[in-house]
């Protein structure tokens, strides 16, 4: 019998070996939260089992998908200024351990990402994932959002050469947001596309890095 539907991202085989090295921001919208709280910890359950640290993986939330793009383009500068300011010399460059600076008070029940009392690498973040969860009301509300949203990261990733990972959906329905993070209704629970963000994330840094100093 043919197959039901062609559509799916086909998984990479290969590992990054230097994915245990890697700094990476979740910053999530706190709009539909139940969704959103499935996503991020589908993301992070990814990152880690490619190889990332905890506390290497940084949480921030704002309030809605609208402030994503702003504060992914600030938390890379951050990244970058820290970076800059853990004195090469004496800590060992910009991959130094030292006490975090950042934190995410507002988040509970997630394995541990980065508190402030564990050594986290200072150095800029490789990737950041923005996740949000956009559902159709009754007004244009959505259409603008959707769109200052996507043209927004796209924006910041090639503006600062960081990779920013789309996590937002944009759904018709609360049907189609819950099964795109596993949490469907019906037979079918879906698909957790947190997880692929996690990955893409990985993937993105480590050829970033290696492909930004020529090894091609
Ligand atoms: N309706 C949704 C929003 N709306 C809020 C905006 O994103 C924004 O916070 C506000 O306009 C202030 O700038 N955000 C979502 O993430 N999801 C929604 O469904
Ligand atoms: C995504 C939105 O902006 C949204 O859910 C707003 O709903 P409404 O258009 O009914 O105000």
């Amino acid at each position: 019998m043919a197959d039901k539907t062609i559509k799916g991202l086909e998984p990479l085989a290969q590992t990054f070996e230097g994915a245990s090295q890697l700094r990476i921001a979740i910053v999530h919208a706190r709009w539909n939260d139940k969704v959103i709280k499935a996503l991020v910890d589908g993301a992070i359950a990814a990152l880690l089992k490619q190889g990332v640290k905890e506390e290497n993986i940084v949480l921030k939330t704002v309030p809605g998908s609208y402030e994503l793009p702003f504060a992914c383009q600030k938390l890379i500068a951050g990244g970058k200024a820290q970076a800059a300011n853990a004195a090469p010399s004496l800590l060992g460059g910009a991959t130094a351990n030292l006490l975090s600076l950042v934190d995410d008070p507002a988040r509970t029940g997630t394995p541990g990402p980065e508190s402030s009392s564990t050594a986290a690498a200072v150095r800029e973040f490789d990737a950041v994932i923005a996740v949000g969860v956009l559902i159709k009301g009754s007004t244009m509300h959505f259409e603008y959002i959707c769109d200052a949203v996507s043209h927004g990261l796209m924006r910041v990733q090639l503006d600062t050469g960081t990779p920013v990972v789309f996590g937002v959906l944009t759904a018709l329905t609360d049907d189609q947001a819950l099964e795109r993070a596993g949490l469907g209704r019906g037979e079918n629970k879906g698909h957790n596309h947190g997880e692929d963000w996690g990955n893409a994330a990985v993937e993105l840094a480590s050829n970033a890095a290696q492909w930004g100093k020529g090894a091609i």
